[in-house]
């Protein structure tokens, strides 16, 4: 269970939010929505452990979250706006750099995000939406109880959001929660929403 009380940032001197309290429980969902700029992405970043908060505090299954940075990091995957892939690695050796720190297996991450037969194509090579798919591949290498995912779908073709709404829904299903900042739906049937505001 992911609980957060009370919570602010400040990012250069302005405060970006204040008072965002939330729940997120294993299986669940939360949309964080909002007008560019509303702080989407600093409170994913927050909860991530990045960006440490001016007030409140995040705790994990009551206990403080950011106590433990490394234990902290080890529970969550985050997929930030950038994809994070070494534009000269082939996508194989990009998975593989994350499955050596995680575990996971290569081929079946790729699988699940329909890339399988690209393995040998240098990443600078990728399509937009085959970048993002290799971004979402991250996600299936190992599981972990929470995911904070940043505008996860831009650039996905149809079939590629269906392949993602698996994704979601297995870990989901082995009780995985979901926080994703979004513009647009996601395949999150059943998920709350957080309406941020710029403060
Ligand atoms: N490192 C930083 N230093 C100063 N200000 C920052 C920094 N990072 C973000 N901000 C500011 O914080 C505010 C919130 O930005 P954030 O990226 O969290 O918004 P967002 O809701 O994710 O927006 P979008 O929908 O455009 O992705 C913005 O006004 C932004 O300029």
């Amino acid at each position: 269970m992911l609980e957060a009380v009370e919570l602010a940032a400040v990012r250069g001197e302005r405060v970006v939010f204040a008072g965002v309290s939330f729940r997120c429980a294993p299986g669940e969902a939360l949309l964080l929505t909002g007008p560019n700029g509303a702080g989407k992405s600093t409170l994913l970043r927050l909860l991530a452990g990045l960006v440490p908060p001016a007030e409140g505090s995040l705790l994990w299954h009551g206990s403080d979250a950011l106590a433990d940075g490394p234990g902290h990091a080890a529970r969550l995957r985050y997929l930030a706006h950038a994809d994070a892939l070494k534009p000269g690695l082939t996508l194989e050796e990009n998975l593989a750099f994350w499955a050596r720190l995680w575990g996971g297996d290569v081929a079946a991450a790729l699988a699940a995000v329909g890339l399988e037969g690209l393995e040998h194509l240098p990443a600078r090579m990728l399509s937009a939406g085959q970048k993002r798919r290799a971004a979402l591949a991250r996600l299936a290498l190992a599981r972990v109880p929470l995911w904070l995912l940043d505008e996860p779908s831009v650039g996905l073709d149809t079939a590629s959001i269906g392949l993602f709404g698996e994704m979601l829904a297995a870990h989901r299903a082995a009780g995985g929660a979901v926080v994703a900042a979004t513009h647009v739906p996601l395949p999150l049937p059943g998920s709350g929403t957080l309406a941020l505001t710029p403060a």
